[in-house]
C-alpha cells in the first residue's frame, strides 16, 4: 500500500529560517528549509544532533513563530496551535495525578469539547491498553505511557501527526514494537505523519521518504524515497537494499558532522550567526 496521492501538499513548509536571540548573540537553528509532504505520507527527519530537528517541527506545529519563511497546513498558514496536528514527545508527559481516561480527556476538557468515546476505546484497543483507564502514570510501563501518548494525540483526529524522537527512550524491543503499532495504525487511518529520530532503521521502516538535514543552520540536505510496500516484513527490513539505503543515509550525517569538524574533532570555524532573512 502506497501513500494516497494528492497535487497540494498536506504541509508545505517554506524557507523557513528561525534565529533565536541567545545571551551570546543570535543563532540560526534552521535556515530557508523548504520541504512538502502529501496527504497520507509518512516522512522521517534525520541528521546530526542540533542541526534544528526539532525547531522545524515546533514551527511545523505552530507552537512557535519562524523569523522568516511559512508553514501552511492544507494550503493555510499554521500561526498557532491547530487541532488539526497531533504531538507526541520523547517523554509521554503525561499527567502523574490524573489517571489514563483524565489524561486523554485533559485536552478535551481544556477545549470544552467531548471526547469520541468509542473513537478513543478503539484506540486504546488498538494500543493494547484496554481496562487501563483507570490505571496511574506510575503504574504504567515507559511503553505503556508512550502508547497512552500516542493515544491522546490521535484521540481528536488529527489529520497531520508530528513526533519528536517518540521512541527513543525505549529499549529496542518495545520500540520496534511502537514501530509496527504505528505502521498499523497508520494502514487504519492514513494520517500525514511527521516524525524525527535517530535511528535510520527505525526511518526506513516508517517512512515514504526520509529527509536529511545537513548541520546546523538546518537545510534540507537530500530525501531518500522508501519504496518498500507495507505492511514492512523482517524480510524487507533484513534486505541488501535496506542495509545499503541505512549506509548510504548514515554515511550522509557522518560526512556533514566530519566537514563540520575537519580535524578528528576539533570544531571548525562557528559561521558567524545571520539575522532572519
Ligand atoms: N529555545 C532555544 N533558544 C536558543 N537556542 C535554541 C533553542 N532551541 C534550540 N536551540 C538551539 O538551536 C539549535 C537546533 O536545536 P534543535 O533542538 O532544533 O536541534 P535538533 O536537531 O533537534 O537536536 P538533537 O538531535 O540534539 O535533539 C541548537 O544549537 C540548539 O542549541
Amino acid at each position: 500500500m502506497t501513500a494516497k496521492q494528492s497535487t497540494q501538499p498536506k504541509l508545505r513548509v517554506s524557507g523557513a529560517t528561525k534565529v533565536y536571540n541567545t545571551r551570546s548573540g543570535d543563532l540560526t537553528a534552521i535556515d530557508r528549509c523548504s520541504l512538502d509532504v502529501m496527504d497520507g505520507e509518512i516522512v522521517s527527519i534525520v541528521g546530526p544532533s542540533g542541526c534544528g530537528k526539532t525547531t522545524l517541527l515546533w514551527s511545523m506545529s505552530g507552537l512557535h513563530g519562524l523569523s522568516s519563511g511559512e508553514v501552511l497546513l492544507d494550503g493555510v498558514p499554521v500561526t498557532g496551535p491547530n487541532p488539526e496536528i497531533g504531538l507526541v514527545f520523547q517523554e509521554a508527559n503525561l499527567l502523574p495525578w490524573r489517571d489514563l481516561d483524565a489524561n486523554i480527556n485533559f485536552p478535551f476538557e481544556i477545549k470544552g469539547t467531548k471526547p469520541d468515546r468509542a473513537w478513543i476505546n478503539e484506540l486504546l484497543h488498538r494500543v493494547g491498553l484496554d481496562g487501563f483507564g483507570g490505571r496511574y502514570p506510575r503504574e504504567l510501563s515507559g511503553g505503556m505511557q508512550q502508547r497512552a501518548a500516542l493515544v491522546r494525540a490521535l484521540s481528536y483526529k488529527p489529520s497531520l501527526l508530528l513526533m519528536d524522537e517518540p521512541f527513543g527512550a525505549l529499549d529496542a524491543f518495545t520500540r520496534e514494537e511502537m514501530n509496527r503499532l504505528v505502521e498499523e495504525i497508520w494502514m487504519d487511518t492514513h494520517t500525514t505523519i511527521v516524525l524525527i529520530t535517530h535511528s535510520i532503521e527505525e526511518a526506513i521502516f516508517l517512512s515514504d521518504r526520509v529527509v536529511v538535514m545537513s548541520p546546523r543552520p538546518g537545510r534540507v540536505a537530500s530525501i531518500h524515497e522508501i519504496p518498500f510496500p507495507r505492511p514492512r516484513s523482517l524480510d524487507i527490513m533484513a534486505s541488501s537494499e535496506v542495509f545499503n539505503l541505512m549506509n548510504t543515509i548514515k554515511m550522509e550525517i557522518v560526512g556533514s558532522r566530519q566537514s563540520r569538524y575537519p580535524q578528528g574533532g576539533t570544531a571548525a570555524a562557528p559561521q558567524p550567526a545571520r539575522a532572519a532573512e
